[in-house]
């Protein structure tokens, strides 16, 4: 990734320069367990607005935030949700009822799964169709991602749903949910997806990012945003500033 927050590939050197604000300005700080309560809610919040992250990324059922949280609670961030999650195995046009209502309860973004047996299967044309009837549920200036499970996918499935998704008018493509058995985020898969999408479509990197390391590198793959849990634990790993 090319930017001015890191000096990799430099002639001079190799270092990065990635700081704590700089990091957080591209984390959606996340909370989907299922076992998650609205005090839980309300504390995600709070670490939100004190680590200084772009948005906070929580399950559909806490929406609208101010209900949950209470009003002024997402002052100053991104809301962004999930819809179909984590399976993906949803009917269409239940994910595009689910996304709508999500917008409707203030989400600016909704993170979507992708059917990943529908992309294993080589049905391409099911999983562009799926990403076409979310997209037209969160309309502009509202955000699409779409979660591919990239730990799931050989590459050139990977390329191929990266390529639906952009098709379909997507914003974003999304490694992994956090929740699969496969696993998380790792740098092949957005190296895979930025080089077939970079540029044009933003790239989430989730899931299983434990530590500002495995951040920078992701950041240094091409990872435009980050998914994390562990935002805190993250961010002390850089330098602060
Ligand atoms: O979408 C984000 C992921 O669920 C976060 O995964 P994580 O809990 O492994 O950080």
């Amino acid at each position: 990734m090319s930017t001015e927050s890191s000096t990799a590939g430099t002639p001079e050197g190799t270092t990065t320069t990635w700081t704590a604000a700089q990091v957080a300005r591209l984390v959606d700080h996340t909370l989907l367990k299922p076992e998650a309560t609205p005090a839980d809610v309300a504390a995600l919040l709070a670490d939100a607005r004190r680590l200084g992250v772009l948005a906070v990324c929580v399950s559909p059922s806490f929406l609208p935030l101010a209900q949950t949280a209470g009003e002024g609670s997402t002052d100053g961030l991104v809301v962004a949700t999930v819809c179909g999650f984590p399976s993906g195995k949803h009917a269409s046009e239940v994910k595009a009822a689910e996304a709508a209502a999500a917008v409707a309860a203030g989400a600016d973004e909704v993170d979507m799964v992708i059917d990943v047996g529908a992309a294993l299967s080589g049905d391409v044309d099911a999983v562009r169709a799926d990403i076409a009837a979310v997209r037209a549920a969160v309309p502009a200036p509202g955000v699409l991602k779409v979660i591919v499970e990239s730990a799931a996918l050989p590459d050139d499935v990977l390329v191929a749903v990266c390529r639906a998704a952009e098709e379909a008018g997507a914003d974003f493509v999304k490694t992994s949910t956090g929740f699969h058995p496969t696993g998380g985020a790792s740098v092949h898969a957005v190296e895979v997806m930025r080089a077939t999408v970079g540029g044009r479509l933003g790239i989430k990197a989730s899931g299983g990012i434990r530590t500002a390391e495995a951040a920078v590198a992701l950041l240094e793959a091409g990872a435009t945003r980050l998914g994390l849990s562990g935002t805190a634990a993250v961010l002390d790993g850089l330098p602060q500033g």
